[in-house]
This record gives C-alpha cells, sequence and structure tokens, in this order.
C-alpha cells in the first residue's frame, strides 16, 4: 500500500508541508496547485525537494471547470492547460487531477463533456501527462462518480480515467458499490476522508469539515474494500480540507494522518480476514483495569477516596505509588509527579493479548513508555497517547499480579463497583487526534456526539465505547478560549444513594447543585415529592429516557481530576447529558466562590 497526502490538509508553507510528510513516513503527496503558487521555490526546486525526501508526487491539483462550456470558453481553458501542463513538466508530475465543472458548465450534455476531456487529454498526451477526472458532490451537471466514469468511457482515451473522493460519494449517500464495476486500471486515482455526519450543505461541508478516516461517521473501510475489488493498486491518499489541521503543527498533524491510513488498511485487511495477527485489528478491551492520577502530593485525593468508601489496597512496593480500589474499579495515585497539580495521566485496559495491543499501538505512531521495573514486578506493556496520557494494557484476571505489588492495605472488597466511563477533554488542536487514537489505538467504536452548552462556550462530547458498554471513554472538545477541561473518573454502583449518604456522612463535599435544577427535574419528570426530596437533599442528579434511569453526583475537582458516581437503572445508556450544563456551571460557580475562576471566556 502506498501512502499519500494532499498539501491542502496541512499548515504551513509548501517545504514545510513536504517536510513534515516525509518525517510522517509518507510515500508520496498530492500537490495543491495554490500551494505552488504561494511557495517562493521554483518546481524545479520542489521537484527536487521531493526527491531528496523521498516523496513521490502523485498527482497536482486541481485543474478547474473543463467541460460542458461553449467553444470559445473552452479554448481558453486548453491555454490555461498548456501553461499548467509546463509547470507540471518542471514539478516532474504526471497525473493531473481534473475537478467536474462547478463554475462555467452551461451546457448539460454528456457528449460535448466527452469531447473536450478527450481534447483535453491528447493535449496532456503530448507531454506525456495523465487525467484523473473527478465528480465534485456539488458538481453542476457531473456530480455523481458513476456519470464521471460514464464520460471518461466515452472519450476513451488511454491516458483520461477517473478520481475517486470518498467525501463526494459518501456525504451524498450514493452507494459505492457500483465502484466495483469501474475497471480498476482507469481508476486513476484514489483520494479518502472521512466526516461527521452533519446537516448541511455539501461545499461547505467539505470545505471545512472533512477528517481523517476514522473520525467520522463514514464507513470509509467498506468504501476502500470497494475500490481495492475493482482493482484499484495505485495510492491511497488523504484529502482532507478541515479548519482545525490548517492551524495545527503540521508534523504533528502528518503522524496524525498516516496513522488513519494505517488504521484504515488495518480494518480493511481485517474485512477481507487478511489481518497480520498481532499487528492487524485490534480486538476492542474487556475492561478498564485502572485509572492513574499523578501529581507531586495526594494526600487530597486519598482523604476523598475514603470518604467515597474506597478501600486502600496499599503502598506499592518499590514506588511512591498507592493503590485504591472500590469493587472493582482500581484507582493508582502516583506521586512521582513533579507537577504539583494532580491529573488523570494514565489508563489500564484488560485486553486479551497486552504485548499485541502496544505492538499495534506502537505501529500506529505511539511512543512505547519504558517504565522501570524491578525483579519480580509485573511490566505492563504500555505507550504514551499522542496527549502524553500513558496507556497500559494487562491480560486481567488471570494476569493482574501488579495489584499484589502493594503492600498494607486493608482486605474486604465493597463489590458493586466499576469504572463506568472516564471522561477526557482537549482543546480543539488534540480533539480529532484522540479521537483517532481511541478508534485505532483502543480499537473503540465511535458513538454518537452530543453538544452541551456551558458557561465558557459550547462542549462537543464524543463518546468512544465498546459496543457492549463495557468501556467508555467521552472524548470532550472544549470551547476554543477556555482552560482545558477536567478530566473526571465515572464509577457505577448499584446503591448511588447509599454512597452518597456515607460520603456525606464521612465529610466530603459534593459540588453544590442549584435548587432551581431541582424545580426544573419536578416540571420535566413528574417525579414524587420523596423522590424530588431524596435527590435534593444527596444532592444528586437525574436523568430518565425510555429504557430506564440514571442518578449520579460529582466530587469536587482536586487539580484538573474529579469523579462522579453514577448508578445506571434498566436499560439506560446515556451519561445525563441534559446534566452535563449543570454540571459544568456549577463547577464555575465553585471556582468563582474560590476565585480561581477567570474571565468567563
Ligand atoms: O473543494 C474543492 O475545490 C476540491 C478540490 C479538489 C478536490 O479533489 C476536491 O475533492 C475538492
Ligand atoms: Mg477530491
Amino acid at each position: 500500500m502506498r501512502t499519500s497526502i494532499a498539501t491542502v490538509c496541512l499548515s504551513g508553507g509548501l517545504t514545510e508541508k513536504l517536510h513534515a510528510c516525509a518525517a510522517a513516513g509518507f510515500d508520496g503527496v498530492e500537490i495543491m496547485d495554490a500551494d505552488l503558487v504561494a511557495a517562493d521555490e521554483s518546481p524545479e526546486e520542489i521537484r527536487a525537494l521531493c526527491a531528496r525526501l523521498g516523496l513521490g508526487i502523485e498527482m497536482f491539483q486541481p485543474f478547474r471547470d473543463v467541460e460542458g462550456v461553449t467553444d470559445e470558453v473552452f479554448a481558453d481553458t486548453l491555454r490555461r492547460a498548456s501553461a499548467k501542463f509546463a509547470t507540471m513538466a518542471r514539478l516532474g508530475a504526471d497525473l493531473v487531477l481534473v475537478c467536474s465543472n462547478v463554475a462555467t458548465a452551461t451546457i448539460d450534455d454528456d457528449e460535448l463533456a466527452a469531447r473536450q476531456l478527450g481534447a483535453l487529454a491528447d493535449l496532456a498526451a503530448e507531454k506525456g501527462i495523465r487525467i484523473a477526472y473527478e465528480a465534485m458532490a456539488w458538481g453542476t451537471y457531473v456530480n455523481d462518480y458513476r456519470h464521471s466514469w460514464r464520460i471518461v468511457e466515452k472519450a476513451d482515451r488511454p491516458n483520461l480515467g477517473i478520481c475517486l473522493d470518498s467525501f463526494h460519494i459518501l456525504s451524498r449517500g450514493d452507494d459505492p458499490t457500483g465502484i466495483e464495476q469501474i475497471d480498476g486500471d482507469k481508476i486513476f486515482f484514489l483520494q479518502l476522508a472521512d466526516a461527521p455526519v452533519l446537516d448541511m450543505d455539501l461545499l461547505s461541508w467539505s470545505r471545512h469539515h472533512r477528517l481523517f478516516p476514522g473520525e467520522g461517521g463514514f464507513d470509509l473501510p467498506g468504501f476502500l474494500a470497494h475500490v481495492l475489488a475493482a482493482g484499484y493498486g495505485g495510492p491511497l491518499s488523504l484529502e482532507v480540507f478541515n479548519d482545525t489541521f490548517r492551524q495545527t503543527d503540521p508534523v504533528r498533524t502528518a503522524e496524525h494522518a498516516l496513522r488513519s491510513l494505517l488504521w484504515l488498511a488495518d480494518r480493511t485487511a481485517h474485512a477481507h480476514g487478511e489481518g497480520d495477527g498481532d499487528a492487524g485489528v485490534a480486538r476492542p478491551p474487556r475492561a478498564v483495569d485502572f485509572v492513574e492520577i499523578a501529581g507531586a502530593d495526594l494526600a487530597v485525593a486519598d482523604e476523598m477516596l475514603a470518604q467515597l468508601g474506597f478501600r486502600f489496597r496499599g503502598r506499592h512496593r518499590s514506588k511512591p505509588v498507592r493503590l485504591w480500589s472500590y469493587g472493582d474499579a482500581r484507582i493508582v495515585l502516583d506521586e512521582q509527579a513533579r507537577d504539583e497539580r494532580p491529573a488523570l495521566t494514565g489508563i489500564g485496559f484488560v485486553v486479551d493479548d497486552a504485548d499485541a495491543a502496544a505492538t499495534r499501538a506502537a505501529r500506529l505512531g505511539a511512543r512505547r513508555i519504558f517504565r522501570r521495573t524491578y525483579a519480580g514486578e509485573q511490566d505492563l506493556p504500555a505507550v504514551s497517547a499522542p496527549d502524553g496520557t500513558g496507556v497500559y494494557w494487562s491480560a486481567a484476571p488471570e494476569d493482574r499480579s501488579w495489584v499484589a505489588e502493594f503492600e498494607g492495605g486493608v482486605g474486604g472488597e465493597s463489590t458493586d463497583g466499576v469504572i463506568d466511563h472516564v471522561n477526557l477533554g482537549y482543546h480543539w488542536s488534540e480533539f480529532d487526534e484522540a479521537v483517532l487514537f481511541a478508534a485505532s489505538a483502543l480499537a473503540l467504536t465511535t458513538e454518537s456526539s452530543a453538544e452541551v452548552p456551558g458557561p465558557r462556550g459550547l462542549v462537543r462530547s464524543q463518546v468512544m465505547r465498546t459496543r457492549d458498554g463495557v468501556v467508555r471513554i467521552p472524548i470532550n472538545l472544549a470551547p476554543p478560549t477556555a482552560p482545558l477541561p477536567s478530566r473526571h473518573i465515572a464509577i457505577r454502583c448499584d446503591d448511588v444513594s447509599a454512597v452518597a449518604r456515607r460520603a456525606r456522612a464521612a465529610g466530603l463535599e459534593f459540588l453544590r447543585i442549584p435548587a432551581n435544577y431541582y424545580d426544573d427535574l419536578a416540571a420535566r419528570f413528574g417525579l414524587d415529592d420523596a423522590a424530588l426530596d431524596e435527590l435534593r437533599n444527596l444532592g444528586l442528579l437525574y436523568d430518565r429516557d425510555g429504557s430506564g434511569e440514571f442518578v449520579h453526583f460529582y466530587t469536587p475537582t482536586i487539580g484538573g481530576v474529579f469523579l462522579e458516581f453514577v448508578e445506571r437503572r434498566g436499560g439506560y445508556e446515556g451519561y445525563g447529558a441534559l446534566n452535563a450544563p449543570i454540571r459544568l456551571a456549577a463547577q464555575r460557580n465553585e471556582e468563582v466562590r474560590r476565585g480561581v475562576a477567570g474571565s468567563p471566556a
């Protein structure tokens, strides 16, 4: 599989983009005409740079507004084309992308379109150039890949083929199975992009919201399978127009982009039964093993966990690390960190094959973490997620010997606790990368996303989970000007009221929920007075849907982390989305009271 990326995906000048693509390990690039026009370097210099970096120039793009025009307009099109073909010769590029006409087309006639594309192809042939014709989703007359293929067949030139772009096909809801009817040798190029499912005009959706494969709502593995079944053997090239990636560090974005292609290739091979074992598609995790909180002094966390009813399981025998558990929910407090501010710094997962999971994540570009372990200590395979969060794998319960490395804890175990979800917040520049990491390295599935209004702006929440719901990681996108949101660990228990009562009796202060919230609950759900009083008195939040109920509460925030206790009744699958704005507002009110709030924006 040859990997390629369009320069339009990245920020920076053309040479910076090329260096980033090469550093990430791409085989080739699509050079955007506009990037070349704006570059200081000549086409010859860009050609030499690509050669030095080992990057193939897979395609030059785009050339626009060719077919369906009057003879007079077309004469000028050929003049424009001659000039661009001369540039391509200097660049050493021999494939050009022609977008279906979105602007100057005035004549809806396939015979004319085929004649004009044929004439363009003949001009290109004199320079040894091939043309890939791409149906744009918003093309004036040609906007369906099957239509572009009919025209290419009609024109019947050896150097004229089509370019398929997953966005243009899937955004319109066109059936991609027809791709298999196309002669694979005539698919000259393949562009890949995912996108969130949005209800908006195609052009804006395409120009601003495309995503790398695995980050949106399109079935890219299914799409690619059709293209490969047609016999396509060219590069897999990413073409992602996205406002965020135009601003982020091109080196990091290029690494992120390559990870999406590896994920896609794995998924597609897997669907064909060609997975290569340990490096192939990871099986989703079976559970969250533990969550790690690190900070220089975690005494406040110890106190809070004790108040909540966690059991102290002891100190690690060789490190300043402590273990607490609530049933099967384990929290590791790590005081090796120099940073004063406690933070959620790692998550352990239970998988079938821990080494395979780590190897696979490393192959997807994640850095391995090597930790000092002493004789007899379990060495959990681990990597660092792109944001630096540690990810550990173990094959528990058969293999949870690390727990026995903690000494001096109390015995006995409450049995009803488990980690329900771990909520991670990101800024705009890291959000899509985090979603892709969860989809690829953690083998989690994307659930629909929600938007939550908070006092500092809108928070987008994208839940990544296993299909069985045993592992759930809501990934939140913070408003652009807000500080990085706190992360939180949600513990599921059988009786959240009992936990709340006990924690209050032990002196734990909860996040303060406004009285107005309970008036609104009464209005919304018609709860009886006793139920409402219990919620109000204990400071609990409540939600209900067609399948069940959800009762939960939040602790105060310690540094950058807080806890939530939840009780799910019946088949309730959500996270109390209607309560999230209450939580965000209450957390801000708490910051205001403590004088650490900053400005609202
Ligand atoms: O939005 C565009 O103009 C544009 C240009 C080239 C492409 O390959 C494409 O898919 C879209
Ligand atoms: Mg395209």
